[in-house]
């Protein structure tokens, strides 16, 4: 079973990216990229999004609502030595489905498929990743024999339509019975990944080459070595450690630091210290059960501690502060 990491915007960037390989995932994708701003060669996006020195681990993800942008997008990608690179059909957001980007694209059959039709011979290993429905759209197997049709690399599907976002839960279902259709393409399952067990319950009745970690390993990339492990043996032997924490903790910020400097450092960090950190105040977590390989350790004041050092603006007396926990 491949264990794949999600393309995330705003979250799997370079920086966490060097976090997540340290947790030998199978495959990591970048940020996803606007087809538009990648063919103006827009800085951010080549610079920044696109920055990657492991492009044999690593792929990227491409958003447009325009085939010939799509196109030439993921020709553009190609050249810049990307090997896997994956179309979102799945982002929910107004301001990307209104471009006719992300879900939408589930409506536009034919657009899809003429740009599958014109990259195939690139030499790249195109794939999709698709929600289950959008608007009226409730037919997922018609991308999944598309799939088969190009011979894509692989078909990502999140159970979750786009009127959900990012409420409610998966349907499995649903990618259970796609998976066990007839295909000719890796099928990966994702959506609602976040614990060992549970995905083992998940995706049994799958029949799955792989899944996408997204969520789940924000905060926790333990959970990358934790589920192949379940998955492997039934046993988990990868403990997380609360020094271990907040060692990975400091050193993402410091990878922020040396990549986008002090100033932003200071502000991206903030998404990731409450899931890092979490665990260790979380009491619903039962430390008692077999699957809970957390290090026994609860500070009734970390989560005001954490607070603190979330609203601390200045970098060195924020790591000071990590340091001290
Ligand atoms: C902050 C954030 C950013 C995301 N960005 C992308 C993206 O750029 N491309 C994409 O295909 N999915 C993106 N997703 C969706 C995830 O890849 C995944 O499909 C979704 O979160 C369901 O999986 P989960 O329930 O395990 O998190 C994003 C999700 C989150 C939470």
């Amino acid at each position: 079973m491949k264990i794949y990491t999600a393309p995330m915007a705003g979250t799997t960037d370079y920086s966490f990216r060097k976090i997540l390989e340290k947790f030998e995932p199978d495959f990591l994708f970048t940020e996803m990229v606007n087809a538009n701003l990648l063919n103006r060669e827009n800085d951010t996006t080549i610079n920044e999004l696109l920055k990657c020195d492991n492009k044999e681990k690593t792929g990227t993800q491409i958003f447009g609502g325009d085939k010939n942008e799509l196109v030439s997008g993921i020709l553009k990608l190609k050249n810049f030595g990307f090997r896997k690179i994956n179309i979102n059909m799945g982002c929910p957001q107004p301001k990307i489905v209104k471009n006719g980007a992300g879900s939408a694209l589930l409506e536009n059959y034919d657009l899809v498929n003429q740009v599958l039709l014109e990259t195939q011979d690139i030499g790249a290993e195109i794939s999709i990743k698709i929600r289950v429905g959008y608007k009226d759209f409730d037919n997922p197997e018609i991308f999944l024999n598309l799939a088969n049709k190009h011979n894509l690399d692989f078909i990502c599907v999140h159970g979750r339509t786009q009127e959900q976002m990012y409420l409610g839960t998966a349907d499995w279902e649903i990618v259970e019975k796609l998976s066990k259709m007839t295909r000719n393409t890796q099928f990966f399952g994702n959506g609602d990944l976040f614990e060992p067990s549970e995905i083992k319950r998940k995706i049994t009745p799958c029949n799955l080459d792989g899944i996408i970690l997204s969520r789940g390993i924000i905060g926790n990339p333990w959970l990358i070595p934790q589920t192949r492990e379940f998955l492997q043996s039934g046993k988990i032997n990868t403990i997380q450690t609360f020094d271990e924490t907040k060692s990975l903790a400091l050193e993402h910020l410091q990878n922020i630091v040396e990549n986008k400097g002090e100033n932003k450092a200071v502000l991206e960090i903030n998404k990731f210290l409450r899931p890092y950190f979490q665990r260790f105040w979380d009491k619903n977590l039962d430390r008692n059960s077999e699957f809970a390989v957390i290090e026994n350790f609860y500070d009734e004041n970390l989560k005001s501690k954490i607070d603190k050092i979330i609203l601390e603006k200045g970098i060195l007396e924020k790591i000071k502060m990590i340091e001290m926990l």
